[in-house]
């Protein structure tokens, strides 16, 4: 392909993952990978070329853009060579006219950069959540050494236990360590989380928001496959994800519980005031991991927010009732925003008073609020609040 024609095909990619933001529909990982099925003489070259267009459009844009050609304007409007290709030829995008608008710069929509703001996320703090992620395993204790396994590439050490880095890209799963269950791909910060968590061999935790069970995973790890783990979670298909995960990594203690929406409480009746562990990794804006999923910030709307809020502060109270006296509430978001971290977290300990937030003695982040919070711009990982409260 020509780099004209790779320019076009990104415009097009960009409308479709503009159009899908708009109505909740496929991500633009997803609709890339299904252009290149559909687009066979596309080579792994023009691929790579298209994918970082498309991501570089989709980071620049603050608001969702008018179109995938408005967004690539913003782009060439910083890039001569890139303005230079819009040249009208064949499979090249019509010329640039004088009056067309390009999209607007910016990190996200109006209404969010401001909410952002006003949780203390500005300038670099804001600018860093757009830049590309590394990629971060988690050294599985229950079949590796960190210190004796031995790695394809050479990995960065992180200061969480356990954590390295690799290069942006890495393709791990492909490894024979991946493969036998040694490492799993995992950022810092969830990794952090699990740490100030505090899971010790012998407890009895309930991770309620387990998904497909990457902290789960982490937490039996850390328990040394000793104790009792129940993973919970309303969606099927992900903690349906779980178990061959636990099997490839040995983790014999995860059992997992499906909930039904609104009526949690009841499948978990047998485990009220039983928990030393309850781990609360709550669904959110997500506003923490734009670094891997940047179009996410257009499909967040205000009542969006409310209702995740709302979803939040009712399962930190269904998440206590499971506490045991002396047990503990690990809450964690992957959101910068504090209505959805410090905020949520003085609100739930105004209204229990049997709980009062701990400091988690763990190498990274910033006080905020009644938590910790990590950000990609100070600690280099996701952003992350976490905040740990005792009860009496
Ligand atoms: C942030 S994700 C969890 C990620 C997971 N802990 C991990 O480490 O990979 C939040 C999860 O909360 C689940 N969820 C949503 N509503 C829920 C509810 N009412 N009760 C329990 N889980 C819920 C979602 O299905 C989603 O998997």
């Amino acid at each position: 392909m020509t780099p004209a024609a790779r320019l076009q095909s990104a415009i097009e990619i960009l409308d479709a993952v503009i159009a899908a933001a708009a109505a909740q529909g496929a991500p633009a990982d997803r609709i890339l990978a299904d252009w290149a099925r559909g687009n066979r003489y596309a080579g792994s070259k023009d691929r790579r070329a298209i994918r970082d267009l498309v991501y570089a459009a989709i980071r620049t844009c603050g608001p969702i853009p008018a179109s995938g050609r408005a967004a690539m304007l913003l782009l060439a409007q910083r890039d001569p060579q890139l303005a230079a290709l819009f040249d009208g030829s064949a499979h090249a995008p019509a010329p640039i006219g004088s009056n067309e608008v390009a999209a607007q710069p910016g990190i996200a929509p109006a209404w969010l950069e401001e909410r952002l703001a006003a949780s203390g996320i500005s300038g670099d703090e804001a600018a860093a959540l757009l830049a590309r992620a590394p990629l971060d395993i988690r050294v599985n204790r229950l079949q590796a050494d960190p210190a004796a396994l031995v790695l394809p590439v050479e990995a960065e050490s992180l200061p969480v236990p356990g954590a390295l880095r690799l290069p942006a890209g890495t393709m791990v799963e492909q490894w024979p360590a991946f493969a036998q269950g040694l490492i799993e791909v995992q950022d810092a910060g969830s990794q952090l989380a699990c740490l100030a968590a505090g899971p010790q061999a012998g407890e009895t935790v309930i991770d309620l928001c387990a998904g497909a069970g990457g902290k789960t995973l982490a937490l039996a790890a850390a328990m040394g496959n000793q104790g009792t783990l129940i993973a919970c979670d309303t969606d099927r298909r992900r903690l349906g994800q779980l178990a061959p995960r636990a099997e490839r990594a040995g983790a014999q203690i995860a059992h997992t519980l499906l909930l039904d929406p609104g009526r949690e409480a009841e499948a978990l009746a047998d485990w009220q005031g039983k928990a030393d562990l309850v781990l609360v990794d709550a669904p959110c804006s997500g506003t923490g991991t734009w670094r891997r999923n940047p179009e996410s910030r257009w499909r967040l709307t205000p009542r969006e927010l409310e209702r995740l809020t709302a979803l939040q502060a009712r399962l930190l109270d269904i998440a206590a009732a499971l506490v045991k006296p002396g047990g503990r509430l690990v809450y964690v978001t992957c959101s910068l925003l504090d209505e959805e971290g410090a905020g949520q977290a003085a609100a739930f300990l105004g209204r229990n008073s049997a709980f009062e937030a701990t400091r988690p003695d763990v190498p990274l982040g910033m006080p905020r609020g009644p938590g910790l919070r990590l950000t990609p711009h100070h600690d280099g990982t996701d952003g992350f609040f976490i905040a740990c409260l005792a009860r009496a």
